[in-house]
């Protein structure tokens, strides 16, 4: 690396990140990273719920959609090295992470609502490209962190924090059609939250590369406040990165959001996940943010309807609506009453 390249990018790395009040919306009707039917419909039941709308009334929030990704219906199961759908699964990827730098390119949050956990690899990939020095949050019952020989359903949305960060690469094979991928992300800059449900081979890279992690228990112990606020000091001590947050709706108890495909009880509260959220938006570091495992094919209306709430409500706090309410615009008393004699 050059002189100049070197002080262009220690430059870039002591500029204070600045909050960012405009946000790019992206759609991925994706399910074939796990086997259930149902979540490729979520972005389109989470938009007729009133996501562009709702977003739009945080105050001082610049919404824009960019329209959901370009996936493939193709039905043959193609099964590569146990990883189900893989081409499927890399091919909705590419589009995505292209389709992530874009927004951030255009200095917005993006927030892309999904479809299964397999998008992850696409959203931190498409972030990575824009802003190298993120750090990861994954906030879900599960780790995600599975090779494809770990794995014991061959689903690839257990699977995306393995498939991005480098230092597992050698864990895998070669992938075919998954050279676009590279995984340059670092172990050392990812974090959990609300883990309740990890495999062995999950807990033994964990365990391995030390990844700062507040499991179900840990909340338990310590209150979501304190168990954010310390995850967000280990990963960035000077409070400079941007920040992707990768929101699993099954980290929510399966009470509060039961239409998910794979749900463990013993979650977060709804009231839990939103503080959570309020503290992460507060640092005005989130750069980009995943909702997905919403499935509105499982369960009742009653139970659709509640998880979809349940994830409008966790993302607006995401993004800085505020349960104080926010004044309207320009006016600074109640209105005056005219009084009438009639
Ligand atoms: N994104 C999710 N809901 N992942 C669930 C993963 C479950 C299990 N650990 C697996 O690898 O199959
Ligand atoms: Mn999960
Ligand atoms: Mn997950």
């Amino acid at each position: 690396m050059n002189l100049v390249k070197i002080l262009v990018r220690k430059m870039s790395q002591n500029t204070i990140l600045k909050p960012l009040n405009r946000v790019g919306v992206i759609g991925v009707p994706f399910e074939k990273g796990q086997k259930k039917y149902g979540v490729s419909i979520a972005p389109a039941a989470v938009r007729a719920a009133g996501l562009i709308d709702e977003l739009k009334e945080i105050d001082g929030l610049d919404v824009k959609d960019f329209g959901d990704i370009e996936t493939s219906s193709c039905e043959n199961n193609v099964n590569v090295n146990n990883m189900n759908h893989l081409p499927l699964v890399s091919a909705c990827n590419k589009n995505l992470s292209e389709r992530v730098s874009h927004v951030l390119k255009d200095g917005r949050i993006a927030v892309t609502v999904g479809g299964d956990h397999s998008m992850g690899v696409g959203t931190v990939d498409g972030h990575y490209n824009v802003n190298e020095d993120m750090i990861l949050i994954g906030v879900d019952a599960h780790a995600d962190i599975n090779t494809n020989k770990t794995s014991e359903s061959g689903s690839v949305h257990g699977m995306p924090v393995a498939l991005l960060v480098r230092e597992l690469s050698d864990y895998w094979p070669y992938l075919p059609t998954m050279d676009w991928q590279v995984p340059r992300f670092s172990i050392k800059n990812l974090g959990y939250i609300g883990l309740r449900s990890v495999d062995k081979y999950e807990r033994l890279a964990i365990e391995k590369y030390n990844v700062p992690t507040f499991t179900m228990e840990d909340v338990d112990l310590h209150g979501v406040e304190k168990s954010i606020t310390h995850l967000l000091k280990v990963l960035d001590p000077e409070n400079r990165k941007p920040i992707h947050v990768s929101l699993d709706i099954d980290s929510l108890d399966a009470w509060e959001a039961p239409s998910t495909g794979t749900p463990v009880r013993g979650g977060l509260t709804l009231r839990e996940a939103i503080k959570l959220m309020e503290i992460i938006h507060a640092t005005g570091r989130l750069r980009a943010i995943d909702l997905v495992e919403i499935n509105p094919a499982i369960g009742n209306e009653n139970d659709r309807k509640r998880t979809i709430e349940a994830g409008l409500c966790v993302l607006k706090a995401a993004l800085g609506f505020s349960r104080k309410g926010s004044p309207p615009k320009g006016i600074t008393d109640l209105p005056i009453q005219t009084i009438s004699n009639n």
